[in-house]
């Protein structure tokens, strides 16, 4: 029989002086603010679609959220959903099961219980609030935020809009290694605009200023784990032998919306154009998440806002794109497996359908930090453990990791490799300065 070995133990508000305790003590208490202040900012435009009735319930949203900010903070026991909602029966059992893993040790809580859990369950109460609030049950809280991020990246969205148009002019023309030296380029300003998350800066601005094709080498000393080429060798090998019968397809597991959202465009417009696959699955958040994660409105409307800006090539990379959905050579999905608290381990058996899904893919991109989370089990792992061990049985299909570090987990990486680091910068893992691009095959 082979030896089982124990997981790590999961990050955790427990341990004193972690970023996930103090992400729990200060920065979600602070979203948790900044959301009741959306609310209140809006109670005009609700009276005035809804009335009195939408007044009425932005009262109750608030009350709600403030409660649940002070359960946070005086660390209360996490009580079980009250809403209907169709994902509410699998949160439930979810509580159930981290009070059968805390072995009487109390119930689970804010501090004490996996930061991952928690961390969730906070944006899934932030839901509850509103989805509970007819007339109002519709409001994205976070859509604000995300659509500043979106205009105030206006210029780097323009310089990475040029730049791929003019591309396209003569992709045809390319030969392989300059096709590679594209694929590298644009993966890694898909890789770089994870650095633009609301919830890492707790809904302050972080939107892309400079251009995002202009330094990129010089950042190359940053990709701790850079995977570049064994990406390129599955595409370029699927494309060099495929068939009629046999589409390539590509899965892209989205984070942010705003300037990483239209990172994440080019680069599948770029896998199309340039034939190494034929479809590109998008998979989003079915509830608005971690302030900036992209949801089905926030897809649509950025290909709208791009298809209506003064900006010709900005326009015809939205007027594109909106083709290829229209074609069905670009997909959008959501799965409410997205936004459960449960790491990726488990979505063979929580999700089989979507776990089915993926199995049909050539290639999983999973963009971001809380995916990375996810895949990883959210644990205290040795930075030196292979990704694919940490991955603990998920691998539906070769996948990669494209991920800015924002929070203090890192697998994979050559012994010493994050101690070296750690010496001179020991914020490494959460200054969102370094990232990888972390392969797994699957097999
Ligand atoms: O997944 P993303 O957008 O890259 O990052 C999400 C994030 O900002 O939220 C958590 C902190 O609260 C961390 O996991 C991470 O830093
Ligand atoms: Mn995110």
């Amino acid at each position: 029989m082979a030896a089982v070995t124990a997981l790590p133990l999961p990050l955790s508000g427990r341990f004193k002086g972690s970023f996930a305790y103090f992400t729990i003590k200060d920065r979600l208490p602070q979203i948790l603010t900044r959301t009741i202040d959306t609310l209140h900012r809006h109670k005009n435009e609700f009276f005035e679609e809804h009335g009195e009735k939408g007044v009425e319930a932005e009262k109750r949203a608030i009350s709600f959220l403030s409660k649940l900010r002070n359960e946070l903070q005086t660390d209360k026991p996490v009580t079980p959903l009250e809403d209907e909602l169709p994902d509410a029966t699998l949160w439930n059992q979810y509580l159930d099961y981290q009070r059968n893993l805390s072995n009487g040790n109390g119930e689970p809580s804010w501090f004490q219980s996996p930061w991952l859990y928690v961390e969730c369950y906070m944006y899934r109460r932030i839901h509850a609030a509103l989805a509970q609030n007819p007339p109002i049950d519709n409001f994205d809280v976070f859509k604000e935020g995300k659509a500043q991020n979106f205009f105030e990246s206006q210029g780097a969205i323009i310089a990475l809009c040029t730049y791929f148009q003019e591309l396209l002019k003569n992709i045809k023309d390319l030969d392989e290694k300059q096709l590679q030296e594209e694929f590298f380029k644009l993966l890694q300003v898909s890789l770089w605009g994870n650095k633009c998350d609301l919830s890492f800066s707790a809904g302050e601005d972080s939107s892309q200023k400079s251009s995002p094709l202009q330094c990129l080498e010089d950042m190359v000393p940053f990709i701790l784990v850079n995977d570049m080429e064994k990406l390129w060798s599955l595409l370029i090998n699927a494309k060099n032998r495929k068939t009629d019968k046999c589409k390539v397809r590509v899965d892209i597991i989205l984070d942010n919306a705003g300037f990483e959202l239209v990172s994440d465009f080019v680069l599948a417009d770029f896998l199309l154009s340039s034939k190494l696959a034929d479809e590109v699955h998008f998979r989003g958040k079915s509830i608005p998440w971690y302030v900036s994660d992209t949801t089905k409105n926030d897809f649509n409307w950025t290909i709208k806002q791009l298809q209506a800006a003064n900006h010709m090539w900005m326009s015809r990379c939205g007027i594109n794109w909106e083709g290829n959905l229209k074609k069905g050579v670009w997909v959008y999905h959501d799965h409410m497996f997205w936004t459960l608290p449960h790491d990726f381990s488990s979505m063979a058996e929580v999700a089989p359908d979507l776990y089915a899904d993926l199995q049909k893919s050539n290639l999983l991109l999973f963009k971001g930090d809380l995916n990375y989370r996810k895949l990883t089990g959210d644990r205290k792992w040795e930075h030196t453990v292979p990704f694919h061990q940490a991955l603990n049985k998920f691998h539906p299909a070769p996948l990669c990791s494209l991920r800015t570090l924002k929070s203090d987990t890192q697998v994979g990486l050559k012994p010493g490799q994050g101690e070296e680091i750690q010496a001179s910068e020991p914020e490494w893992m959460i200054s969102g300065k370094y990232g990888v691009v972390q392969f797994d095959a699957a097999l």
